[in-house]
């Protein structure tokens, strides 16, 4: 037999008894700030004040189709644990029909209620008789459902009811501040691991950092450009003066040369090399966006800009700006490029805003400024104030000696990004890149090493046949021939010729045999011994 009971007042008799009872755990439910031991304390003392032989209290699953036994406490002996998660249909039990009507009920009889589910009591060898349910609420929202089971003395009275539910609020607050508490100190800890993890992570990119600064600065030492010729060491000794200041420094020189070479060992070996090193050529920039890039913009400064944007300058704050090819800046920017080389100032496209950067000038160019500024395309002030410091770096074709030197620094760089090992660069070949003219200077020499380390066969020397076809046609007679001894020269006259004759006949190696009074399979029989494959390819025609 069930009822249902509606919120009342409560009677006057045993109010007082009542108000203390309720006054004194209100008091005490505060205390606890975890769940647990809350329910651990407070069940046993709601078992004695509601005069029954159990208390459980039950929380809905994350799914919402079933009810958890939580927490329970009862006289019988059994322990907690047996019953303790026991999963209580909805839609088959008398608690899950109200934590739906949200009506706190007396169950008299509990033997002739259908709802009744009997798994928990079976589990717990406990007999249900009498059930006063309480919905635990906290606002319109159904939080559990607490039931008080077995009157110990008598059946459940009004008082009960209005006491039950009394304390039934009161423990759904200290349950919801338990939960709250939890979940607080629960993303806490989270925060906790994850402000661990990454002070973690921050402390591997410092070391990462410095570990690339220190690699940066090996490769961007004075000690890595090579070059033993006079004109590079008075380089050399003459660049050294500037690294530890910050003087503006002006590298003349070709194409090639290794102009940005020079201003990356000046910023690497000075005292900014923790800070910024920012390069750019002014040839690669349209004319109407060099205040833009140089001094930045802000949002709305011209269509297009939608978004505010740092410059060269700002971002070179505490570093170097590199300026490459300085003698392609426009008359109209250099005024604002030599104030902010005086005091640091410049005002970012579309803002009144006057912004400051601390960063260092160097500059490079292969144009004769002196020139520009006599022709009136460069300031006069601004040529003065880049030029403090002079380097000029000479072409390759007037340091020839520096060929070798350079030629076997990048055979061992490339052996190293082509995973070979080419053992060396033979005098043919040598000679052959001594006697050209590399209008690109370094780039150029660079360029042709990597070709030919690219082709080489792995293991065997560079030879003349794993140069470009332009060099070697221009290699005069004499260097084709090999400097060492007989058969060696005999050998070398013998490859080139071989590769002379493949050219003449398009790589079509019966006319090459022809021309050069072999059999076919004498000539492919030298082929591979000189190890000409390549060279065969080349002269293919296409
Ligand atoms: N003396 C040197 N030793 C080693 N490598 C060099 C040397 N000179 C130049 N290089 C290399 O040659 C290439 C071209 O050098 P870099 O870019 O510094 O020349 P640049 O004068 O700035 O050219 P550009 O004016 O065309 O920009 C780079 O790979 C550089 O590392």
């Amino acid at each position: 037999m069930a009822a249902e009971v509606s919120h009342s007042a409560s009677g006057t008799n045993g109010a007082a008894g009542r108000m203390g009872v309720l006054l004194g755990l209100s008091l005490r439910l505060h205390r606890f700030v975890d769940l647990n031991s809350l329910m651990r304390h407070t069940l046993p003392e709601l078992r004695r004040i509601m005069d029954v032989e159990a208390v459980s209290i039950m929380l809905p699953e994350s799914e919402g189709e079933a009810l958890r036994m939580v927490w329970t406490e009862n006289t019988g002996g059994v322990s907690d644990e047996a019953v303790r998660r026991s999963r209580i249909p909805m839609g088959q039990s008398i608690a899950g029909s109200l934590f739906k009507s949200r009506k706190t009920q007396v169950i008299s009889d509990v033997r002739e209620d259908p709802r009744h589910f009997p798994g928990v009591d079976r589990a717990a060898g406990f007999e249900s008789r009498s059930i006063l349910a309480i919905p635990l609420m906290s606002g319109n929202r159904t939080v559990g459902v607490l039931e008080c089971i077995n009157k110990r003395r008598g059946r459940f009275e009004r008082e009960d009811v209005e006491l039950g539910e009394a304390l039934a609020g009161i423990l759904c607050l200290a349950i919801e501040k338990a939960e709250l508490i939890g979940r607080l100190e629960r993303a806490n800890a989270e925060l906790r691991a994850l402000v661990d993890l990454r002070s973690r992570q921050l402390e591997q990119i410092e070391r990462e950092k410095q570990r690339l600064l220190r690699e940066v600065e090996g490769r961007y030492h004075f000690e890595q450009i090579v070059g033993s010729s006079n004109a590079m060491l008075r380089v050399f000794h003459h660049a050294r003066h500037a690294v530890d200041s910050d003087i503006t420094v002006l590298i003349q020189g070709e194409t090639g040369t290794g102009k940005e070479l020079i201003a990356r060992c000046l910023h690497f070996g000075g005292s900014r090399k923790a800070g910024p090193f920012v390069a750019e050529n002014c040839a690669t920039i349209a004319p109407g966006l060099f205040a833009s890039e140089l001094f930045g913009h802000v949002k709305g400064a011209f269509s297009g800009a939608d978004k505010d944007r740092k410059g060269l300058i700002e971002r070179a704050d505490g570093g170097t700006l590199f300026l490459d090819e300085i003698g392609d800046l426009p008359m109209e920017i250099q005024k604002g490029l030599l104030r902010a080389l005086e005091d640091g100032c410049f005002r970012p496209v579309g803002s009144n805003e006057i912004r400051r950067s601390d960063f260092r000038l160097i500059t490079a160019t292969h144009k004769d400024l002196q020139r520009e500024v006599e022709a009136g395309r460069f300031r006069e002030d601004l040529y003065y104030r880049i030029g403090v410091f002079r380097i000029h770096l000479p072409p390759l074709r007037e340091r020839h000696g520096d060929i070798p030197l350079l030629a076997s620094f990048f055979l061992r760089k490339f052996n190293e990004k082509y995973q070979k090992n080419l053992p060396a660069i033979d005098p043919a070949a040598l000679q052959c890149l001594e006697s050209w003219p590399f209008l690109g200077n370094v780039r150029e020499l660079r360029n042709e090493i990597e070709r030919a380390v690219a082709v080489a066969e792995d293991g065997r020397p560079i030879g003349l046949e794993h140069l470009s076809p332009r060099l070697v046609g221009n290699a005069s007679p004499s260097c084709r021939s090999h400097p060492g001894n007989l058969k060696d020269r005999v050998e070398a006259l013998e490859r080139t010729l071989i590769v002379d004759a493949l050219k003449a006949c398009g790589g079509n190696q019966t006319k090459a045999a022809d021309l050069l009074g072999l059999s076919r399979y004498g000539l492919a029989k030298k082929i591979k011994r000189y190890g000409l494959s390549d060279a065969v390819l080349a002269c293919q025609p296409d």
